[in-house]
């Protein structure tokens, strides 16, 4: 750390939001000496904190202090009531989600080179993979729980899909059977991107934490490069905190289209009705929102279910309607509690015992986008994901044929007899017509937005990023986090996060194979 003739601590590389893949960068940027790194994160630790370390707590964290509760804009063909959980706290959504680690499909990456981004391609990314420093293991033997080994069994049977021992093995184009998770079966605790890449490296001289603080502006220097960024601590005293090289924006889809449409940087026209002083007119900042949206099918089982399990939702199933093609069109993860958030709100009782299914739709064709509500930093942007608005109707037909199968599923011994009853949507919702209507009004988010400042190609009005995921039209930025996704994959995509992020480590240090300058 330096303080400038201005009073402005300055380091090499100042990182916006310590998450998932700030934690990344912030470890591999500081195992150069002589590099000062600086993180600023919004918030506190999860050192010794067990309420984050336990896998298992990760439900009772959602709407929680670690949980910045993003709502979002009336859904008029969806569910207008989801709670999008991002977390507050060092790791980022790593440190509260289900850590289910699925590597991207060779297709999902293939796509994005599809879409311009040189050096995205499976042969590059993939073998990133040896670098990871999560410890990324299927569901230890212990936390199966015998509910969830029948429904893999029942679905295997049911749908005619193979059990898969472990879905990082190699690309699978469907299949049922325990998820990989990053924790350590031993102990039940996280190995979330904070305890695999910073706990280690946190006594780095020339590593610097700065929590619970809020960047809100990014702010030009003498040169006209934006290395600079506001901060607000949390006793309230604001600073600014400058980059010699570069900022590194990892604030997440949501905050880092927040913080550079703050910052002027994004949609000219929409900036300036809030008064906002334009530095690039990037009309893509904010657009591109993409999810995984889902509904639930729930059960009531036959009295309570034997107590172990990693994460209760352990297994899952990825099914290929289509099978013509190379990658599943539908997936489910299988819950052995009841997630009856939806359910309760349309009036469903609540079993006291229970298991659901969740059914999601891999490549959503509706596409939404945020925007800011004022120039107030501290006003939340609103979100507006457009659920089941794709004109085909693909989407809402995929959660049609999803609560179908799951029931297909749940007819099939040896799952059968634990289930006393299904509870919602109930038997008697049986047509197409009806079942859309109960999924789309139950629906759920897998907690997965992307894609909300998207890398391209040159000619690509709606690209953010170069494919070297730097800023365009703006010096001294790049975006490293789940904005940057130009499609989303088609599985979980933390482990995406944790690529893209090992990957901008060699894009700084200018070590990356296949990249265009
Ligand atoms: C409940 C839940 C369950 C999930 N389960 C899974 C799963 O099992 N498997 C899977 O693959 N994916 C899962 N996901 C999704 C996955 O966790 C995310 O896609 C991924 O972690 C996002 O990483 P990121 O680096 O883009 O953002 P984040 O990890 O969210 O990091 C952003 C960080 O920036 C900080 N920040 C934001 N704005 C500012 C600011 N202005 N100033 C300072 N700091 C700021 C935040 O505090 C946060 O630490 C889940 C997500 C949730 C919420």
């Amino acid at each position: 750390m330096a303080t400038t003739a201005a009073g402005e601590t300055a380091y090499d590389y100042v990182i916006i939001g310590g998450g998932t893949a700030g934690s990344v960068l912030a470890a591999r940027l500081s195992e150069n000496p002589d590099h000062r790194v600086a993180v600023i994160e919004g918030g506190p630790s999860d050192v010794g904190d067990e309420r984050i370390l336990k896998l298992r707590n990760w439900i009772n964290l959602l709407d929680s202090d670690f949980d910045y509760r993003y709502t979002t804009v009336d859904q008029p063909r969806g569910n207008s009531h989801i709670l999008h959980s991002r977390a507050r706290v060092l790791g980022g959504c790593s440190s509260h989600n289900t850590l289910i680690s699925f590597l991207p499909l060779p297709e999902d990456l293939t796509e994005w080179t599809e879409r311009g981004c040189a050096g995205w391609d499976p042969q590059t990314i993939l073998p990133y993979r040896d670098r990871l420093q999560t410890n990324i293991v299927p569901v230890a033997e212990a936390d199966r729980n015998p509910i969830a080994v029948d429904f893999v069994a029942a679905a295997a049977a049911a749908l005619d899909v193979p059990v898969i021992d472990d879905f990082n093995a190699e690309p699978f184009p469907d299949g049922t059977g325990f998820f990989s998770l990053a924790y350590e079966p031993d102990t039940g605790y996280r190995s979330s991107a904070s305890v695999a890449y910073l706990h280690p490296v946190m006594d780095r001289p020339n590593l610097t934490l700065l929590l619970e603080t809020w960047a809100y502006r990014l702010l030009p220097d003498e040169d006209g490069r934006h290395t600079r960024v506001r901060v607000r601590r949390a006793d309230g005293s604001t600073t600014v905190v400058r980059a010699e090289r570069e900022i590194l924006l990892c604030a997440g889809a949501i905050d880092t289209p927040r913080l550079l449409m703050l910052s002027g940087i994004g949609p000219a026209q929409e900036l300036r009705r809030h008064g906002i002083d334009i530095v690039a007119d990037l009309p893509g900042v904010g657009e591109n929102l993409l999810d995984h949206p889902e509904s639930v099918i729930l059960w009531e089982t036959r009295g309570p279910l034997p107590p172990n399990s990693a994460m209760d939702s352990d297994a899952g199933l990825f099914v290929r309607r289509d099978r013509g093609r190379p990658r599943p069109d539908l997936m489910f993860h299988f819950y052995q509690v009841p997630f009856t958030v939806n359910t309760a709100r349309l009036g469903y009782p609540e079993p006291e015992y229970g298991v659901c299914m969740t059914p999601n739709v891999p490549r959503a064709r509706s596409i939404g986008r945020m925007w800011l509500r004022s120039a107030d930093p501290t006003e939340k942007p609103a979100l507006d994901f457009r659920y089941f608005t794709d004109p085909e109707g693909y989407d809402e037909k995929t959660i049609v044929d999803g609560l179908k199968l799951a029931r297909r599923v749940a007819r099939e011994e040896p799952l059968k007899s634990w289930l006393l009853r299904e509870v919602a949507p109930g038997p008697h919702v049986e047509s197409d017509a009806e079942l859309s209507a109960y999924g789309r009004r139950a629906a759920h988010t897998v907690y997965h937005p992307a894609g909300t400042c998207r890398m391209g190609a040159s000619d690509d009005p709606l690209a953010v990023l170069d494919p070297n995921l730097r800023l365009r039209g703006v010096d001294g930025v790049r975006v490293v986090d789940a904005s940057v996704f130009p499609t989303m994959p088609t599985i979980n995509p933390m482990v995406t996060v944790l690529l893209v992020a090992e990957r901008a480590a060699d894009l700084i240090a200018g070590t990356a194979s296949g990249a265009r300058a």
